[in-house]
């Protein structure tokens, strides 16, 4: 089908959901329901391990077909497409965006340049498996000969909060062997905390930087070397203990990384769809290698299903165009990543990541500004604990806020009845969204409550609770490896087909690097060299000043 070359706004389907958004304005969703007793059945679908009920959304037949329609005329299958086949569809770095490649083990030749990258892919994941044996199995120890009881992953963004929402998510398979730690913020107190915490014959440190240029890291890397020359190390130790992933192998020889501790990248990785690649040795490090190749079959089944379901029963492509309906059609300004298990607490910090640093973009591809709203912010953390702080405002503020609950079906660790009042938990809060209190239901239970008239009139407005709050539920058995990589894909191709019907380059991210640039001209100043012009202005001008009149 020809793709459609007019703004965005004034498609046909584009002006259809503006006109089914009016037509749908009055009707809360509870009235859908009641209307229609097979709601929930035909708004649920399944994929690669996980289940889908967007039934409690502001949706009629009418308005997925024409979300589906908005996708189709956007080229969301062609762009689909483009991105499995490794097409250079981040535009502004001229690079394909391949993490499907990385999953694609066993599978078709991906090909670049005219190379096929398989085999690199299957070569680094054999690195990956035979370093992680050698320092499982104690084969490759420490400088005194001890075994390994710890690894310290250095890296920020990408290079950090991927490997680390896995390593937790994944906590019940991990092997115990090794003691995992994170260090990502340029402040001294987050590498200080964790080196308090291992000995230096025994650790070994990861440096994950895709550029090998990051500043955080390299300065962490910097302290971490210099912590285990102190203590007792040496070159050959630095050998031994420290290793690289990278994409600028240089850049880690001349940081005194020795060339066979060096575990590849590759341009056509973004840093924060980067944890299936050697970025993820962390990962495998604590869960061993059959764990992640579990991980990486998981993304590959949502891939799968991404590329070959139908629009209308296809995961990412359901929650992606919802979160276009509630951001340009409703004026929802943020989405809340609701997951009721304790080891995803992790899980909104890499989203917001994955989501804001790719949609969180102001021009198209072409940099024509937008004439519409696109990333919207994503913010979230586990239930239960939020409904007794945010969730107040989700079910009583001014603010449309869609949600997505996350609930494994069985818990691991089955205790009491703690797994049922959990499950228990997050259906409440979904149909408490979406069916609300009425001022009738708010009085009746009130005058239940023995109340005076008086009373009643003066309470009843703040129990009443609108509704019509739209949230999906995202189901599967167990959180395993493999429904794991299944859901964090998922979130992935969500947002990139958000991107391709806003239109705007999900793979590159401009926006940081301006703070980096500005960053430097003022430490500059800082360590007391001359005012220039990143530093011009009288209030950044004043707090450097303070900042040098209490430098010890
Ligand atoms: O892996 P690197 O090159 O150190 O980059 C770390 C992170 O910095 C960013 O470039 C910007 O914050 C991210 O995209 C990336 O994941």
């Amino acid at each position: 089908m020809p793709l459609d070359p007019a703004p965005l706004t004034s498609r046909p389907e584009w002006r259809a959901l503006a006109s089914l958004q009016q037509g749908l304005k009055n009707t809360p969703m509870r009235t859908l329901f009641e209307q229609d007793p097979d709601r929930a059945q035909r708004y649920f679908t399944e994929g690669a391990g996980l289940s889908l009920d967007f039934s409690k959304n502001r949706l009629t037949d009418e308005i997925l077909a024409s979300l589906m329609a908005l996708a189709r005329q956007c080229g969301v299958p062609e762009r689909t497409e483009a991105m499995f086949l490794g097409h250079r569809i981040n535009v502004t770095e001229a690079r394909p965006a391949l993490h499907t490649a990385l999953r694609n083990t066993g599978g078709n030749a991906v090909m670049v340049d005219g190379i096929d990258i398989m085999p690199e892919v299957e070569q680094s994941l054999a690195r990956m498996a035979s370093f992680t044996d050698d320092i499982l199995s104690g084969r490759r120890t420490g400088y005194t000969g001890k075994t390994f009881t710890d690894v310290v992953s250095i890296g920020i963004g990408g290079s950090f909060l991927g490997p680390k929402l896995v390593c937790e998510a994944l906590k019940p398979y991990q092997n115990g062997q090794l003691r995992g730690h994170f260090v990502a913020n340029i402040d001294g107190s987050d590498i200080c905390e964790v080196l308090q915490q291992v000995t230096p014959e025994t650790t070994l440190f990861l440096i994950q930087s895709k550029s090998f240029r990051t500043q955080e890291t390299l300065e962490n890397g910097q302290i971490a070397r210099d912590w285990l020359l102190e203590n007792g190390g040496t070159d050959t130790a630095i050998a031994q203990h420290f290793v690289a992933v990278t994409a600028n192998s240089r850049e880690a020889e001349a940081f005194g990384i020795a060339s066979d501790n060096i575990f590849p990248m590759w341009d056509w990785v973004g840093g924060r769809y980067s944890l299936w690649s050697a970025i993820g040795l962390p990962i495998a490090l604590m869960v061993g290698m059959t764990n992640f190749h579990a991980l990486l079959s998981g993304a590959r089944a949502m891939d799968q299903h991404f590329r070959h379901t139908p629009l209308e029963q296809n995961l990412p492509v359901i929650m992606a165009m919802l979160g276009i309906w509630y951001s340009n059609f409703w004026g929802a300004e943020s989405h809340a990543i609701l997951p009721y298990d304790h080891y995803l607490e992790s899980l909104p910090a890499h989203l917001q990541q994955l989501d804001m640093e790719s949609n969180g973009k102001c021009v198209t591809q072409d940099g024509e500004p937008v004439s519409y709203p696109t990333g919207p912010i994503i913010w979230g953390g586990v239930g239960a604990n939020g409904q007794h702080a945010y969730h107040q405002l989700l079910h009583q503020g001014t603010r449309l806020i869609p949600a997505d609950f996350i609930i494994p079906l069985q818990s691991q660790n089955p205790v009491g009845e703690h797994h049922a009042i959990l499950f228990a938990n997050c259906l409440s809060q979904t149909r408490a969204l979406m069916a609300g209190k009425t001022e009738e239901e708010a009085r009746q239970e009130l005058e239940q409550e023995g109340l005076s008239q008086d009373d009643i009139a003066a309470l009843a407005p703040h129990k009443v609770i609108h509704g019509n709050k739209p949230s999906n539920t995202l189901l599967m058995d167990k959180l395993t490896p493999e429904t794991l990589g299944a859901l964090v894909a998922l979130y992935e191709h969500r947002t990139f087909v958000q991107g391709v019907i806003w239109d705007v380059d999900s793979f590159d991210q401009w926006g940081v690097e301006l703070g980096k640039q500005m960053g430097k001209g003022i430490l500059d100043q800082i360590m007391g060299g001359p005012a220039t012009k990143t530093t011009s202005d009288s209030s950044t001008e004043q707090l450097i000043r303070l900042f040098r009149s209490k430098r010890p």
